[in-house]
């Protein structure tokens, strides 16, 4: 479980300042999928870097089950996210030196641990790259190098995974694979899944849809349909237009 508890952050100072988040708080449940969404520069990714541990609030707190992040230095804070936490970002990050097996066993390697074999295979299988282990990255599609990121992230069996517009680099047909194959993730392994993204209907795979707008939760939707998301969505669009 992720608790968010009052939590804000500001950019800058005096005129300059920019409120990104304003007062947030939330409770993500274990073995939930949400889906975190909002116009540009509502907050979505500093949202994110701050539960993820990889920024820290101005003033609140974040509890990654029952640590504070706050209480953990630099070096701490390094390891809780390498053995607690997978990232899967848009860009897929993966290293293209390395083979698909020692991208997906990076995270273990950096954190000084061994990876249990069996969990390896099962998770290489579901993202169904076993006879893809000795390939470099950059002899797969799109679509594939995500599913490496994919069990990279679940290597470790972290608490949570964070995505930040995993399908953002995708063609239509191959983020809905990468969404199922995370919707699968949760249903299967209870884990948890937050996922920023622009898309009602990547969002729609979530069982919940949280909104931001000027740094505050606004709402959420929960099982929607992509098109209620996007109603929504136009709907914090007007507001704002309405406002400049
Ligand atoms: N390092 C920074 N320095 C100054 N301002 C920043 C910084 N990072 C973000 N901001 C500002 O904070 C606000 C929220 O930014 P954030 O990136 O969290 O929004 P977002 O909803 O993820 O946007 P987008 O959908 O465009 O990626 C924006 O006004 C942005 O300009």
């Amino acid at each position: 479980m992720i608790r968010l508890a009052q939590v804000s952050k500001t950019y800058g100072k005096g005129d300059n300042a920019v409120h990104a988040l304003r007062n947030v708080s939330y409770v993500f449940p274990a073995g939930t999928f949400t889906a975190v969404m909002g116009p540009s520069g509502s907050g979505k990714s500093t949202f994110l870097h701050c539960a993820a541990g990889l920024d820290r609030p101005g003033s609140g707190s974040v509890m990654l089950g029952e640590v504070d992040l706050a209480t953990l230095g630099e070096r701490r804070l390094t390891e809780l996210r390498r053995q607690r936490i997978g990232f899967v970002f848009q860009a897929f990050n993966l290293i293209g030196s390395l083979s698909v097996r020692d991208n997906i066993l990076l995270p273990p390697r950096l954190a000084g641990t061994r990876a249990d074999r069996a969990w390896f295979d099962q998770v290489v299988a579901e993202v169904g790259l076993a006879d893809r282990l000795h390939h470099r990255p950059g002899e797969l599609s799109g679509g594939q190098q995500q599913r490496v990121a994919i069990a990279r992230a679940l290597v470790t069996r972290p608490d949570v995974v964070f995505g930040d517009e995993p399908t953002g680099a995708l063609d239509t047909r191959t983020g809905a694979e990468v969404l199922a194959l995370l919707r699968a993730v949760v249903d299967q392994h209870r884990q948890t899944v937050i996922m920023v993204t622009h898309d009602p209907v990547a969002a729609a795979h979530a069982d919940r849809v949280l909104f931001l707008a000027d740094g505050q939760l606004v709402g959420h939707l929960d099982r929607p349909t992509p098109a209620e998301v996007a109603a929504r969505m136009t709907h914090l669009d007007d507001r704002r237009a309405a406002r400049c």
